[in-house]
């Protein structure tokens, strides 16, 4: 008998397509259709699929896709988890900064998880957390240890949402996942073994179950490019320059020598803090020179 149904691509195994339906994991071929289209199913798109009890399983339709992000790239992205490590690589608000403009432009919500608290004295780290208060204040959530993650996450991933881990090389990013994954394996074995998940290349990502959605296994960014964000349109990608411009007596206000600007107030009256405004000069600069900064590179 064949069926159709409907569900999400969790991975890609020499070929074939594991799609997780609302009841089991299908093991599919895409029809070759796609081929033509150049249209290839990634992991995260929503996709039909063609069920055939007998034969073969073929996912035949691609759902238009809410975006397509990452390196290995994954599909319909709702949420990254931006790893900064407090130290080893430093902490660094410009990186920070870097990623949450990203992913704003992007149109992705962020957490940020701080890693590496164990490694540094409580002196250093309340500075940090002194500046994470501020970020948390302007409306990101932040975890401060592996635990809290863990116990959060669960709760946080809504039904069909894919999560994605960022960060800086050497942030902690592996070890983050290993940890989350573990925790699902022992739950859910049986249908993981049968998968062969977790034999993946470092090429390859496949989503595990987590909460009510999907985690990807492996990290899809640790380096980005800022260059191509419109120069005029960076100014919206900081969250709260955004909510200040409609207090600012021009419309389209880039917040640099133009009276009445209301972000300009605000950093001056210490309510917006200095180090965004000092990162939005400097990534505009970047993006007006076309390339990464030499210290990137
Ligand atoms: N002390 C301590 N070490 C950590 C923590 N998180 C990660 N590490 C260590 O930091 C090193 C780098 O961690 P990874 O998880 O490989 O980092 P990554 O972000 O996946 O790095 P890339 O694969 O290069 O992108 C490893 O030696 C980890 O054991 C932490 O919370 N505390
Ligand atoms: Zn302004």
């Amino acid at each position: 008998m064949i069926r159709k149904d409907q569900g999400i691509v969790i991975g890609l195994i020499a070929g074939f397509y594991d799609v997780q339906t609302a009841n089991d994991i299908v093991r599919t071929r895409a029809r070759g259709v796609f081929r033509k289209n150049k249209l290839k199913p990634t992991v995260g798109d929503h996709v039909k699929i063609q069920i055939d009890d007998q034969g073969t399983n073929y996912l035949v339709e691609v759902l238009p896709r809410k975006n397509l992000i990452g390196r290995p790239a994954l599909a319909n992205v709702n949420h990254v988890l931006l790893v900064m490590s407090a130290v080893q690589p430093d902490f660094s608000l410009q990186l920070l900064d870097r990623f949450l403009t990203f992913f704003s432009w992007q149109g992705v919500a962020v957490s940020i998880y701080l890693s590496k608290s164990d490694l540094l004295s409580s002196s250093k780290l309340n500075k940090i957390h002194e500046d994470l208060l501020y970020y948390n204040a302007i409306g990101y959530r932040i975890y401060y240890s592996q635990e809290e993650v863990a116990n959060n996450l669960i709760h946080e991933i809504a039904a069909e949402n894919i999560w994605t881990l960022a960060g800086q090389s050497g942030a902690g990013k592996s070890t983050l996942i290993n940890s989350l994954q573990s925790d699902v394996k022992q739950e859910t074995g049986a249908i993981s073994n049968s998968l062969n998940r977790g034999k993946h290349t470092t090429r390859t990502v496949n989503l595990f179950p987590l909460g009510k959605g999907f985690l990807a296994d492996t990290p899809g960014f640790s380096a980005i490019d800022l260059t191509p964000i419109k120069v005029k349109e960076l100014c919206d990608y900081f969250i709260e320059f955004r909510k200040a411009s409609s207090n600012c007596k021009f419309r389209g206000c880039q917040h640099l020598n133009e009276p009445s600007c209301e972000v300009k107030r605000l950093v001056e009256a210490g309510e917006i803090k200095k180090s965004r405004y000092d990162d939005y000069l400097l990534i505009r600069k970047e993006i007006e020179n076309g390339r990464l900064p030499e210290y990137l590179k």
